[in-house]
């Protein structure tokens, strides 16, 4: 069995790693922290782990997750940069779901997050986590920088395009809406009820953190200069995210017959048949990303509608889809789960 390590066990990904690991057949977690439910029991805070997790919480000390096989962070950014060091030093492979690893660009990085970074030597080391690019290096890697949600669906949705060459690389556009879910547990005024619901907004419209990892994701999967236009909006919903992309087309192409090409042996992504419209409730709870494709009136602008469950495809999901190539199982151990519906 492998051994896991959980940093950060009480947040939304971390019960979500919780949940997936639990019933995968080749895991055993050996260690859960939390700073604020140290020395209760996992199962107390979230009993729907009851008869499923025997574990404590524990601080978050390298002490406590020194005898794990493998190491998730899901913990705010800033953390898992001050840890990783030590872990892999002792032969820990780590899977990061906060972004500390994710730009190659040290200052950049420092830019959009605020912070000198602890370990930028280990930075470019990192395998970016996106299987669906990345699969043969994921299997070689100690250490994995997990995409963020918006990522994710943003990537996937542009990579036939751009591999393909058939659009406009400088000026795309990605019209993005998540659920609250997206912003972790913490108690935040955003994200209260009464502010998130019955509303919807746009926030982060002059720059996101997520701008320049899409942008790096596609530059460096494709070889091309990307131009992006990236608009995050916050939607009344707790899981999901909706992501509405826009492209202009430089020749005759079908784009129905690309897709299906491109993502034919990817368990996680499901290309919907012509016409569809891509709904977030047909993704949640699952590991999947369905896309749809669109051209509308015939005219040169493509349409991509790319969902996903922020919390699993998004974050925990693709973090158990890379400890599985990490660990030479099968990519889908664990995650054949259907989504719920409604
Ligand atoms: N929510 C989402 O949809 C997605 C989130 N992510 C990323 O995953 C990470 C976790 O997100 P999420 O689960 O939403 O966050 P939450 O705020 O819900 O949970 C954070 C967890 O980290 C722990 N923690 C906080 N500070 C520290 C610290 N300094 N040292 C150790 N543990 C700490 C908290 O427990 P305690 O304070 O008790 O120690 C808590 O368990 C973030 O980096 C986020 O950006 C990525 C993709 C999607
Ligand atoms: C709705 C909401 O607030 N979403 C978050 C995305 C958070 C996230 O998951 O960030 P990482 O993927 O970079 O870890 C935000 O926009 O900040």
């Amino acid at each position: 069995m492998i051994r896991a390590g959980i940093v950060g066990g009480t947040g939304y990904t971390g019960v979500e790693l919780l949940r997936i690991l639990a019933l995968h057949p080749e895991v055993e977690v050996a260690a859960v922290t939390s700073r604020a439910d140290a020395g209760q029991r996992v199962d107390k805070t979230y009993p729907s782990l009851r008869g499923l997790c025997d574990a404590v919480f524990s601080p978050p000390e390298f002490d406590n997750l020194a005898d794990c096989d493998v190491v998730f962070f899901a913990t705010p950014n800033g953390t898992a940069m001050n840890m990783a060091t030590d872990l892999l030093a002792r032969g820990i492979k780590i899977i990061d779901l906060s972004a500390d690893f994710r730009i190659k660009d040290i200052e950049e990085w420092e830019k959009w997050y605020g912070m000198s970074h602890a370990s930028p030597d280990l930075v470019a080391e990192a395998v970016y986590g996106l299987p669906e690019i990345n699969r043969e290096a994921i299997k070689q890697a100690r250490l994995i920088a997990c995409p963020g949600c918006y990522p994710t669906a943003v990537q996937l949705g542009f990579l036939p395009l751009l591999e393909a060459g058939v659009i406009d690389a400088g000026h795309l556009i990605a019209d993005a809406k998540s659920g609250v879910s997206g912003a972790g547990r913490k108690a935040e005024i955003p994200s209260l009820m009464s502010e998130a619901g019955e509303s919807f907004k746009a926030y982060g419209v002059p720059g996101h953190r997520h701008l320049p990892e899409i942008k790096q994701g596609l530059q460096l999967a494709t070889g091309q200069n990307i131009g992006l236009t990236f608009v995050p909006h916050l939607t009344p919903m707790i899981r999901g995210i909706h992501a509405t992309l826009y492209a202009r087309l430089t020749g005759e192409v079908d784009l129905q017959g690309l897709f299906e090409q491109r993502y034919q042996n990817e368990y996680f992504v499901d290309v919907l048949p012509a016409g569809s419209h891509a709904d977030t409730r047909n993704v949640r709870g699952s590991n999947r990303c369905q896309i749809a494709v669109h051209q509308p009136q015939g005219g040169d602008t493509v349409v991509i509608l790319s969902v996903i469950d922020n919390l699993v495809k998004g974050a925990s999901g693709q973090a158990v889809q890379n400890m599985n190539l990490m660990f030479g199982l099968r990519e889908n151990q664990g995650l054949e789960t259907v989504a719920l519906y409604p």
